[in-house]
């Protein structure tokens, strides 16, 4: 048989002419067949991308969509049509397609097998002016500048090394709230304001060395806490502006001008503690502590790291301002990271004083690993798997950012055989599938026991898909490793150094309102009674 022949119907220049030719041309062949099952599968997707239909949702009006109908309360409004529309619905407001994701198989779908196509956001107005034009982490999109901001946060200030180093900040910040208290028996405390105060000065002295001090200094965290709570409902309101771009200029509900009046008070409490890093200017609000610890290797506090660094900061090939960027940074760390973590202190102190029987395993935990003659130090937590199971059953109940932030596919895909077209906003409801009857038994209990049947069945890494309070995938929580010491510290150093009761009358509710972080409509108030065996532990530094 000549070689001709043994080619069959292939042309002739795929024959092998000599008998080592057999290789190049098996490697030919299967090139062409890759070819073939890749185009196959590209026609294929690109023919599903037209094919796949929208998910369901409900109908709206003419031009406004279903925005008429939408609320204020976002994640309870989301739940209940989850309710009726399953696992994956749309919502057109307005100009805007959101997509509402419901189920683990379909999160799944997003931040795992889909994570590089879902990476970005699409920040609305509030986001942008709130965040310096979004050149923070949180709301650039996925480009070399979000890389390079994330990566330098992450490996400069989240690593084991930097947080094990700054340690001894975290420690003398919470020390020192504990002898105020201490200062002040039978007073009673806003818990959320309490939090707050001690985790911006432990973020700040991790920062740059410097806390408030005095009076002034608790005043102004107080005045803080407002301006914050405001900026994080800002941020979450439903806002015409970003439904109708063409009617931005009108700013019809003011979003726009409150975001700018908060921003400039923020810009103003952020701008002197970046004078001081760069000009050695401080002033009497903050102050530096000479001598102290630096949170790594280098013995340098962030905001000189970040400075002396060689960064590239191009974003769409525009450079940003050092100075710009690190103030978006900032407000990231001192304002993201601070009130998250205290809303959830608060959060997990309410379910407490709810669960007096869970409150009493809290404190026989406490006094059996810590003792009553000691007070808590972070190498205690991991010993803490009761405490941890009641701090992983609030952040089921009370996620702080239920619905995550929302991210915005960079092409049209398809996810549970539905289209998501490029540039919707896709919300991963995890407050309703915290909550799923069909994923939790008795789900409404707060029962911190679910969580110590398999420890390991659930963690904060996002690699379960019914259970992610900090999201997951690239976009994850990039403050994780912080939050993850800080709120159990906190909680376990104030519940073992003082014994927390409701003040007479007061009615304790579990009530939430809606915002970029969902915190306690009302403050949750409690009196302290210390309950170590000696007053000098108070004192100690
Ligand atoms: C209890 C505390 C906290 C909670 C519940 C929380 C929750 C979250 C959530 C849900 C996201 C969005 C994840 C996603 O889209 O998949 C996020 C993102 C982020 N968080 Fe946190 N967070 C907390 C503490 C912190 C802290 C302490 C910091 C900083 C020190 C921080 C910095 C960030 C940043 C920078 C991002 C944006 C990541 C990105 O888009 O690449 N967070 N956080």
């Amino acid at each position: 048989m000549s070689s001709a022949d043994s080619g069959g119907a292939w042309p002739w220049s795929w024959l092998a002419k000599e008998a080592n030719d057999a290789i190049p041309r098996a490697t030919a062949t299967l090139l062409v067949i890759a070819i073939a099952v890749l185009t196959f599968f590209s026609l294929l997707r690109r023919r599903n991308h037209t094919t796949a239909p929208l998910p369901p949702g409900p109908r709206g009006v003419p031009f406004f969509g279903y925005l008429p109908f939408l609320g204020t309360d976002l994640h309870r409004k989301f739940a209940a049509l989850a309710e009726t529309y399953g696992p994956i619905y749309k919502l057109q407001l307005g100009s805007k397609l959101y997509i509402v994701v419901n189920s683990p198989s379909l999160a799944k779908e997003i931040v795992r097998d889909q994570d590089m196509t879902f990476a970005n956001r699409d920040p609305n107005i509030a986001d942008v002016i709130g965040t310096y034009g979004a050149r923070d982490i949180v709301f650039s999109s996925q480009s070399p500048y979000w890389r390079n901001l994330r990566k330098l946060f992450v490996r400069q200030l989240m690593s084991n090394t930097s947080l094990d180093a700054c340690y001894g900040l975290r420690r003398q910040e919470v020390r020192k709230a504990l002898c105020d208290l201490y200062r002040k028996p039978g007073v009673p405390v806003d818990i959320g304001e309490l939090a707050l105060l001690i985790l911006v000065n432990m973020v700040m002295a991790m920062l740059w060395g410097g806390t408030l001090q005095g009076d002034k200094g608790e005043a102004m965290v107080s005045e803080f806490r407002k301006v914050v709570a405001k900026y994080m409902v800002l941020l979450g309101s439903a806002n015409v502006s970003d439904f109708f771009p063409a009617l931005a200029w009108l700013d019809l509900q003011g979003v726009e001008r409150e975001m700018k009046s908060v921003h400039q008070w923020l810009d103003s409490f952020i701008q002197p503690i970046i004078d001081w890093a760069t000009k050695g200017t401080t002033n009497d609000l903050f102050k530096q502590k000479e001598g102290e610890p630096k949170c790594n290797e280098q013995k340098k506090d962030f905001l000189h790291i970040f400075l002396d660094m060689e960064i590239n900061l191009e974003d769409n090939q525009s450079p940003v301002d050092k100075n710009v960027a690190l103030k978006a940074i900032l407000v990231d760390i001192v304002i993201g990271g601070t009130d998250t973590t205290a809303t959830m202190v608060e959060w997990v102190m309410a379910e407490l004083l709810q669960n007096r029987n869970v409150m009493d395993k809290v404190i026989h935990e406490l006094t059996e690993v810590v003792g009553e003659d000691e007070m808590v130090e972070e190498h205690h937590l991991p010993k803490l798997k009761y405490l941890n199971a009641v701090i992983k059953e609030a952040f089921r109940l009370h996620p702080a950012g239920p619905l995550l932030v929302p991210r915005t596919p960079n092409a049209s895909c398809v996810v549970g055989g539905y289209l998501i077209p490029k540039g919707s906003n896709v919300f991963l409801n995890m407050g309703y599938i915290h909550r799923d009857p069909k994923i939790w038994d008795k789900p409404s209990e707060f029962r911190p026991e679910r969580f110590l049947e398999d420890p390991s069945k659930y963690d904060f890494s996002g690699n379960n898909f019914t259970y992610m309070p900090f999201g997951s995938g690239r976009r994850m929580c990039a403050g994780l490793a912080l939050a993850e010491r800080m709120l159990p510290y906190v909680l376990a150093s104030l519940l073992h150094s003082f014994e927390w009761k409701l003040p007479p009358g007061f009615e304790l509710d579990l009530l939430d309102k809606f915002g970029f972080v969902v915190k306690k409509m009302n403050p949750l108030v409690a009196i302290p009674r210390p309950r170590l065996s000696a007053p000098e532990l108070y004192m100690s530094g």
